[in-house]
């Protein structure tokens, strides 16, 4: 990955979402998932500036911030991790004094200043001004804020000559997903970090495999609109966890099978259904909207399954090689107030520079577009 100087001015990148095709809630309790990338985008731009401030423009979430680099002149440089918690309370307590922190969009706001903090050298803080654009429903199950985490974090690197493998950008990304997500098992910013399909287990000897699918699967991309919390559905399920050790159990096996059937170019239909009924059991990751989306894509012979934490967001229908009627399916998912996207690719490659302005660089920032 290039670096840029950081009289270089301006670096633009791309993150795109992933789905989880098995594996949610069980992942958290180190059981595997299988998740893939998907062709929808975070962009973020960082331009630096001559004036000494931190300027933040978010469309997505219609809101737009700003703040001197000096708000930062007596937080505790982050160099571990008990100085990386210190350092967070700090941030927080200055923007809550301020008022700046006021409703759940706003932790980007204060995402977007603690990974400033941690990236950019104290001897070098330079004025930035940050613009997020999203492709992904947010709050969906599409890994917007780790998309979103990857995207802050590659550009920052960037602009300051930091370590920008994506290792550390991944790295990096789990802690930012700790804000959003509370105790997450990591396999969103994995996934957006390193792009493909992959095998995640946070607690495996090695974390990621990549799994090349011979087919991969056509998806149905099904939006309940019900947005969703990934930290309190995750937490219902924590409070019974003891529980439900069979389920996550039977869960990892199955996330076993899809994995060598996605190698060897076989169907997962029966396996995401089963994957279904078991998130199912699951405190909370059901509701009336995605119980009726799975049942309206089997009415049409398709496969579903709620993806990402659950309690609305987004379910995945496989479409079948064969599927004759996949446009009526799709009006019956409109017509009963759904969005619906059907020409996602997946296994696409994850964040990456799209283009900066400095000429040196180019020509090894430019990447192809998948
Ligand atoms: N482009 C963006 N610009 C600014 N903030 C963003 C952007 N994308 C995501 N976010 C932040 O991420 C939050 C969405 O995170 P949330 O965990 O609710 O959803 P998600 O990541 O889509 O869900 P899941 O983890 O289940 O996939 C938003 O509230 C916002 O703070
Ligand atoms: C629900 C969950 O399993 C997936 C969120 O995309 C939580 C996690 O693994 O961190």
């Amino acid at each position: 990955m290039a670096n840029v100087s950081p009289r270089s001015m301006k670096v633009k990148v791309r993150c795109p979402g992933k789905v989880i095709l098995f594996g949610e809630h069980a992942s958290v309790y180190g059981y595997p998932s299988l998740v893939t990338t998907v062709s929808a985008y975070t962009q973020v731009e960082i331009e630096q500036l001559i004036e000494p401030v931190i300027r933040y423009e978010a469309p997505a979430f219609d809101f737009k911030l700003e703040c001197k680099v000096t708000l930062f002149e007596d937080v505790t440089p982050i160099t571990d991790d008990v100085t990386e918690r210190q350092a967070c309370e700090q941030i927080r307590h200055i923007l809550s004094q301020k008022q700046c922190l006021q409703s759940v969009t706003e932790e980007s706001w204060f995402l977007l200043l603690y990974f400033y903090h941690k990236i950019v050298p104290l001897s070098n803080r330079f004025g930035v001004k940050v613009t997020a654009t999203t492709q992904l429903w947010p709050g969906a199950g599409m890994g917007s804020s780790a998309s979103y985490c990857c995207s802050l974090a590659l550009a920052l690197l960037t602009l300051c000559e930091g370590d920008s493998s994506i290792t550390n950008v991944n790295r990096i990304s789990y802690q930012g997903e700790k804000v959003f997500h509370g105790t997450p098992s990591g396999v969103d910013n994995t996934a957006c970090s390193f792009g493909g399909c992959l095998m995640y287990n946070k607690t495996g000897h090695k974390d990621m495999s990549p799994v090349p699918a011979k087919t991969t699967p056509r998806l149905l991309v099904i939006n309940s609109r019900q947005p969703h919390n990934t930290v309190d559905i995750v937490g219902q399920v924590r409070e019974q966890r003891h529980k439900l050790t069979s389920t996550f159990k039977r869960i990892g096996e199955i996330t076993r099978e899809g994995e060598e059937r996605l190698r060897a170019g076989k169907d997962i239909s029966s396996l995401i259904t089963e994957n279904h009924n078991l998130l199912n059991k699951l405190p909370g990751v059901s509701n009336t909207h995605t119980d009726r989306i799975v049942e309206i894509c089997r009415d049409y012979g398709v496969p579903a399954k709620i993806t990402g934490a659950g309690g609305g967001g987004v379910v995945i229908g496989i479409i079948p090689t064969d599927c004759a009627n996949l446009s009526e399916l799709i009006s019956s998912l409109k017509t009963a107030g759904y969005q619906v996207l059907t020409s996602l690719k997946t296994g696409v490659r994850g964040v990456e520079i799209v283009r900066d302005c400095v000429e040196a660089a180019v020509s090894e920032c430019l990447s192809e577009n998948v």
